[in-house]
């Protein structure tokens, strides 16, 4: 299937307000992240190992702010263990509906429920696998403690969570060559100076990025017995964390 391409900041005129996940955005979603995202194939796909080797039998896998069900899609492919079911939650209808079409067009057949629910508000139960593929980022930062807290609750002794992140570096120097590395990677995949500046200023206090250390402690205070980056390019990362 051939993808819509993402023009959604070439038009000045076109470019109003802050970032949403509306229809817009959904229909463009693919080309969008993988222009976007350093890594996003990689993260998504090497999701699935993870997923294959941490499920255990009968138990729930989340994927919390699943968009279109990439990482469900990845996760399901992989499963080895018996009677696991996948949950996807997200708060866009958009993203949900498109998601529902690609997930039914898939021919496995691991249960998926997907949930169109704020991910604050859904119990997380009997769980071994829960991603968080670049959500959490768009979380309002009060919130973040205890959703990371409920969820390392609701995963069984042994479980996992993959949490990719936009991060910031706590060298200015760092910081700011890591954000130009990344225009130059969007560059690189066709986006011209507006069309990064216009989605810059758009996701501005929309999605809040923070530092890995930031990342760690919050882990490690919700009960999380390990954890540690398994995936960077530039200023963006992914961590696993143990229970
Ligand atoms: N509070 C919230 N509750 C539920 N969903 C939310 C919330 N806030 C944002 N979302 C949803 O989180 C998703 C973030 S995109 C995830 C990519 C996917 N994981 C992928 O691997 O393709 C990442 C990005 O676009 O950078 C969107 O679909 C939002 O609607
Ligand atoms: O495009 C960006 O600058 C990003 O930080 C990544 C991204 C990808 C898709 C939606 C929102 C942000």
């Amino acid at each position: 299937m051939s993808e819509t391409r993402d023009t959604i900041y070439a038009d000045p005129l076109r470019a109003t307000g802050l970032f949403a996940f509306d229809a817009k955005v959904a229909e463009v979603f693919p080309d969008m992240i993988q222009r976007s995202v350093p890594g996003y194939a990689t993260i998504v796909a090497m999701t699935g190992l993870l997923a294959q080797r941490y499920a255990s039998a009968g138990s729930r896998l989340y994927d919390l702010g699943c968009s279109l069900g990439a990482s469900t899609l990845a996760m399901r492919a992989n499963l080895e263990s018996s009677d696991c079911r996948i949950v996807g939650v997200d708060n866009s209808s958009a993203m949900l509906a498109r998601a529902r079409q690609i997930i039914d067009a898939d021919d496995n057949t691991t249960p998926v429920d997907l949930l169109c629910a704020d991910l604050a508000d859904v119990a997380i139960e009997d769980a071994s696998v829960v991603v968080l593929n670049f959500t959490l980022q768009f979380v309002p930062p009060a919130q973040r403690d205890a959703v990371i807290a409920r969820i390392c609750d609701g995963l069984r002794p042994g479980g996992i969570m993959v949490l990719s992140e936009k991060v910031i570096f706590e060298d200015a120097h760092l910081d700011a060559l890591n954000i130009d590395l990344h225009h130059e990677f969007k560059r690189a995949n066709g986006y011209s100076d507006l069309e990064i500046a216009q989605k810059r200023a758009a996701l501005e206090n929309v999605l809040v990025p923070e530092s890995l250390a930031r990342h760690r402690q919050r882990i490690s205070d919700a009960g999380f017995s390990a954890c540690d980056v398994w995936f960077q390019c530039f200023n963006f990362a992914s961590l696993i964390a143990l229970k």
